[in-house]
Parts: structure tokens; sequence; C-alpha cells
């Protein structure tokens, strides 16, 4: 998969060199690419935002920029991609995601489907947000997708970006050491997880409970369900399947 992520704070993704995604890009997993927004534009102050049409507080961030570069990686992704029999331009075309409170929720189900993404082109917004036209210009040629981390007001995109990166590259086949650990987790079956115990038995007078030293597979599977449903209806009602 290649991941391009364009920002005016381009520093703020070198977090992404280290640990799993670090080490997915290394072995070529995961090929990532940060691209300095400020880099399109062609003033002496290189800027990236104006005044709002209709006035209000804040400011916009202009289309231009933004115009050049996603169409710089589009041409980098397609150099000269004809349609084939096999596939049309949509098809091939590159997934862009621009984060925004105004977007649908990033959930679990959407971090598999990214997951199977060729090519993810992330759009950091700052400010009061972008110029619309921007996601309605590449709305007709593609495929765009206005994407919130959850209902709470964040700076801009680079922390939603980096969450999504995160939840979708540990899903990409070989990132992760162990894909069986990806299978109970949190929200892959729709219910939050089971807790979990190690060593020692015993700590500050707290035991682990007994069923799981037990030896007893189906036992200890149905205490996990269980304790799925029930967490899942104290925590996040929400998430529980409806009643048949
Ligand atoms: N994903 C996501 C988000 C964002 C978010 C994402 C991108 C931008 C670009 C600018 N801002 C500041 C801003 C603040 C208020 C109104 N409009 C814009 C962003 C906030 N906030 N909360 C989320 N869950």
């Amino acid at each position: 998969m290649r991941i391009d992520i364009i920002t005016i704070f381009p520093e703020f993704f070198s977090v992404l060199d280290v640990s799993l995604v670090g080490k997915a890009r290394q072995s070529g997993l995961i090929d990532l690419r940060v691209h300095n927004l400020r880099d399109h534009t062609h003033d002496r102050h290189h800027t990236v935002d104006d005044t709002p049409y209709g006035g209000g507080a804040g400011m916009v961030m202009k289309p231009e920029p933004w115009g050049d570069a996603i169409d710089a990686i589009l041409t980098d992704v397609h150099p000269l991609t004809e349609p084939t029999e096999q596939t049309d331009a949509t098809d091939a075309a590159p997934l862009l995601i621009f984060p925004s409170p105004a977007g649908e929720l990033f959930t679990q189900a959407m971090a598999r489907e990214l997951a199977e993404e060729p090519n993810l082109i992330f759009g950091c917004g700052r400010y009061e947000g972008i110029d619309q036209r921007v996601f309605d210009h590449y709305a007709e040629a593609g495929r765009v997708r206005l994407v919130s981390l959850g209902d709470y007001v964040l700076n801009g995109g680079e922390v939603a970006v980096m969450a999504m990166i995160e939840a979708v590259g540990r899903l990409i086949p070989g990132v992760v050491g162990n894909p069986e650990s990806l299978v109970e987790e949190s929200h892959e079956d729709g219910l939050l997880e089971y807790p979990s115990y190690t060593k020692p038995a015993a700590w500050r007078g707290l035991e682990v409970p007994p069923v799981l030293r037990s030896g007893n597979h189906g036992a200890v599977a149905a205490w996990r369900r269980e304790q799925q449903l029930e967490r899942t209806a104290r925590v996040r009602p929400d998430l529980l399947p409806p009643a048949n």
C-alpha cells in the first residue's frame, strides 16, 4: 500500500518512522510519503489560507495549493494510466481522505475497508478547514471521503490521520507479527474485548479469574464471550447487536 499525506506540519509524522508502521515502511509493506502543502504555493510567504467568503471567524485553506499538491501525487501514482478493460479510471483512482468534524465516523469496519485500498491520500486541513471546492472537484473525478475521528473538536487533521494510519496499517497482512492477535480485539467482532490477565496469579490481593487457569478451553471461551457482552452492555450499549 502506498500512503501519501499532505500537511503544513510534515514533521508531525516523523513518529511514523518508528513502531509497527516504521517497520512496515522499512520492509516495503507500506510506502508512506509526507508532502508539505507549502511546497505547492507560489508567493513569497507560502500562503495557504485566506479569509472566509461570507465573513466569520478564522481562516479557510485556499484551494489552489491543495489542487497542485493532489495533482502532483495523482500524476506520480498513475503517471499515464489509461482505463483498461479490467479497470477504469475510477477503480484505479486513489482514495482521497480528508479528516473533518463534518465527516462520517471512522470505525474499525472503515479501517478494514481502507486496508484493502492500494493507494490512500490523506489531506490534513488546519484553520477552519479546506475550501469546499477541493472536495467537490476531486469527488467528480474519483473518490473522496470526509472522515471524523469522533464527536470532539481537534485543531487540524494530523492527529486523525495518525490514528487512521495506525488503525489501517496494522490490518495490512505482514505488518502485525501474529495476525491471530487482530481477531480478538475490541470492535473486531463488533463488541468490546474481554479483560486480559497475565502472571502473577495474585497481585495486591487481586486474583486472576480461576476459569482462566482451569485449562478448560471451552469454559474460557464462554467466560470471555460473556465478559465481552457484559462490558459492551455496560460501556457501549450502542454496539450491542439488535435483539432478535
Ligand atoms: N477528523 C477529525 C476531527 C476534527 C478536525 C479535522 C480536520 C480539521 C481541519 C481544521 N480543523 C479545525 C476545525 C475545528 C472546528 C471546526 N472546523 C475545523 C479540523 C478539525 N475535529 N474533530 C474531529 N473528530
